[in-house]
């Protein structure tokens, strides 16, 4: 039997895959300690995109680094899918990041000297059960680019190269740090597409840090966070389409 954890429904429906419970975060302690996040409760569904917003410093990026295992929080529970984050070892640790979460950030990350399938293939060789790096490449639109390096690739497709790495080895989980924050609009729009179309045909559950407002319209689900709380919370009757997005 599941835990009871995986039997609730979200906001928007769906199953829960991912559940956060009482989250606090303190950095450094004393006077100086920075209390990044003040208890956090949080459900994602399976499949489910969530837009992350909030001004910045208000705990947007300490929540996601926890989420995804790349942090540890000072005190409450991450379950996913029944399990304890805060009860794994360091290598049980490192399998979930490994094979559960794909993350994007702001910066592609990818190594020049690799043409853009090396640098999926990167990811795929040491995954569970992942797409080939050409199956993820032309999830995001760029089959036609697998053999050119990141110097002959546009910021936009270099960051979509970065989203087929993450996603090759099919996450439960996406989670993207700010990913247009380098981008212009139309490029940014283009990054965002692929984000759902990842979202839709892999079916990772995504949270997207954004402080681009107008991005919530894409999302099943907008949470705001202020101050390393959740301030704001609430569901979107349709999704919008990127490109049809007023930016
Ligand atoms: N490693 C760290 N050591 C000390 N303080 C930190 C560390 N990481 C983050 N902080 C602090 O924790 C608070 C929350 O930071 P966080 O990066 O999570 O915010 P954010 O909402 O993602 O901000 P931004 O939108 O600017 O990226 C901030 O006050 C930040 O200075």
């Amino acid at each position: 039997m599941s835990d009871p954890a995986t039997q609730q429904q979200t906001h928007s429906g769906s199953q829960t895959i991912l559940q956060a419970i009482g989250l606090t975060k303190v950095y450094g302690e004393g006077p100086s300690a920075v209390h990044a996040l003040r208890g956090v409760d949080l459900t994602l569904g399976r499949g489910e995109l969530v837009v992350l917003l909030g001004p910045s410093g208000s705990g947007k990026s300490t929540l996601l680094n926890i989420l995804g295992g790349l942090d540890t929080a000072t005190g409450g529970q991450v379950i996913l899918d029944g399990i304890d984050l805060g009860k794994m070892d360091i290598a049980a640790l490192t399998r979930y990041r490994r094979d559960r979460v794909g993350f994007v950030f702001q910066f592609y990350n990818l190594i020049a000297s690799l043409t853009a399938e090396e640098n999926v293939a990167l990811v795929t060789e040491i995954a569970r059960d992942p797409l080939s790096p050409n199956d993820a490449l032309k999830i995001v639109g760029l089959g036609p680019r697998a053999h050119h390096f990141p110097a002959e690739l546009s910021g936009g497709e270099q960051q979509r190269v970065a989203i087929a790495r993450a996603i090759a080895k099919r996450p439960e989980l996406l989670l993207c740090d700010e990913p247009t924050g380098a981008l212009d609009s139309e490029t940014g729009v283009i990054v965002l597409e692929a984000i759902k179309t990842v979202n839709r045909e892999v079916g990772s559950s995504t949270v997207l840090i954004t402080h681009n407002a107008a991005i919530a319209d894409m999302a099943d689900r907008v949470i705001s966070m202020r101050d390393g709380q959740i301030a704001d919370e609430y569901t979107n009757k349709t999704r919008v389409a990127p490109r049809d997005i007023n930016w």
